[in-house]
């Protein structure tokens, strides 16, 4: 397959680019910058682009199918309402107990039934602290921990089926991706395993994407490349990005077959021309449509 041709989204500059999502009824696209605490969104048709600034670091978000947004922020999910001057109303819907000053929640997206998942990390991650955990938020509120002893969460992702859950921890001491069995009625999942361990590959596994046949691509972050997995774990595919430290991609576009990626800039290197820019790539698949936040 040739090389596929990688654009930037004009004047768009993220510190901490994440959570990419096509939001399918605005046809618009939506991403964050969590240091920043703003939300962007890029209408389709237009081009053009917008951001708003919150009160608290938003992390992670996902389109809701009442209208809004649902979010993982500091102090925990949110109910997320873009204002016409630029800030945002958010009303929290839960917070963990296990939720202590210094973390975050961290990244997030919705199950293929609508329901909301997104894990907690210890925003110093100099300290690598285990103590990150991931719940699912649904009609039935916040649940326990469903994973824990993760470092910095990330990589959420389930299969065209929704039978198959991803989940990766992205921090240098662990660079790996497992996946799941997901029971899909109760939004739970179990038989852990491991799907890649990055230490073989370029860079540490951030945020993914689920395409329609089925196999996982992954933001190498410090490695300058998205990856396609298949089901069994292989590496696929690899396209190289000029961005160092992508961290997340998201299938969008009226076809799905335009990734947008996320990326971050690298302490020290701010001056780096495409450092932190928001790249766009038609890789020749197409992806499996978000799911909006059900409650
Ligand atoms: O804040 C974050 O940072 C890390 C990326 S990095 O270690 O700073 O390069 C990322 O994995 C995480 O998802 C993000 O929230």
């Amino acid at each position: 397959m040739p090389e596929a041709i990688v654009e930037s989204v004009h004047g768009v500059s993220c510190a901490v680019g994440e959570s990419p999502v096509w939001h399918a009824e605005e046809q618009a696209w939506y991403w964050v910058d969590i240091p920043a605490r703003r939300i962007w969104r890029l209408d389709h048709a237009s081009g053009a682009a917008r951001h708003w600034t919150a009160a608290e670091m938003v992390a992670c978000i996902a389109p809701r199918a009442r209208g809004g947004l649902i979010a993982g922020m500091e102090t925990g999910i949110f109910a997320v309402e873009l204002l016409g001057d630029g800030t945002v109303r958010a009303e929290r819907l839960a917070a963990p107990a296990e939720l202590a000053p210094g973390m975050r929640f961290n990244d997030g997206r919705t199950d293929r039934q609508g329901r909301f998942w997104s894990g907690t990390m210890w925003m110093d991650m100099a300290a690598a602290l285990p103590i990150g955990r991931l719940y699912r938020y649904d009609g039935a509120g916040l649940s326990a921990p469903l994973v824990s002893g993760l470092v910095t969460q990330n990589g959420l992702a389930w299969s065209p089926d929704g039978r198959t859950m991803y989940l990766s921890d992205s921090h240098p001491t662990r660079r790996r991706v497992w996946t799941f069995d997901y029971d899909v009625d109760a939004g739970v999942p179990h038989n852990r395993r491991l799907f890649v361990d990055m230490a073989a590959y370029a860079g540490r596994p951030d945020g993914a994407a689920m395409d329609s046949d089925g196999c996982y691509w992954v933001a190498g972050n410090d490695g300058a490349s998205l990856l396609r997995f298949t089901p069994a774990g292989k590496l696929d595919r690899e396209l190289k990005l000029p961005v160092a430290k992508p961290s997340m991609p998201c299938f969008g576009g009226p076809r799905l077959d335009t990734l947008l990626i996320t990326s971050i800039v690298q302490p020290g290197r701010e001056d780096h021309s495409l450092a932190g820019a928001v790249l766009m790539v038609r890789p020749g698949v197409t992806g499996v449509p978000e799911i909006p936040f059900a409650g």
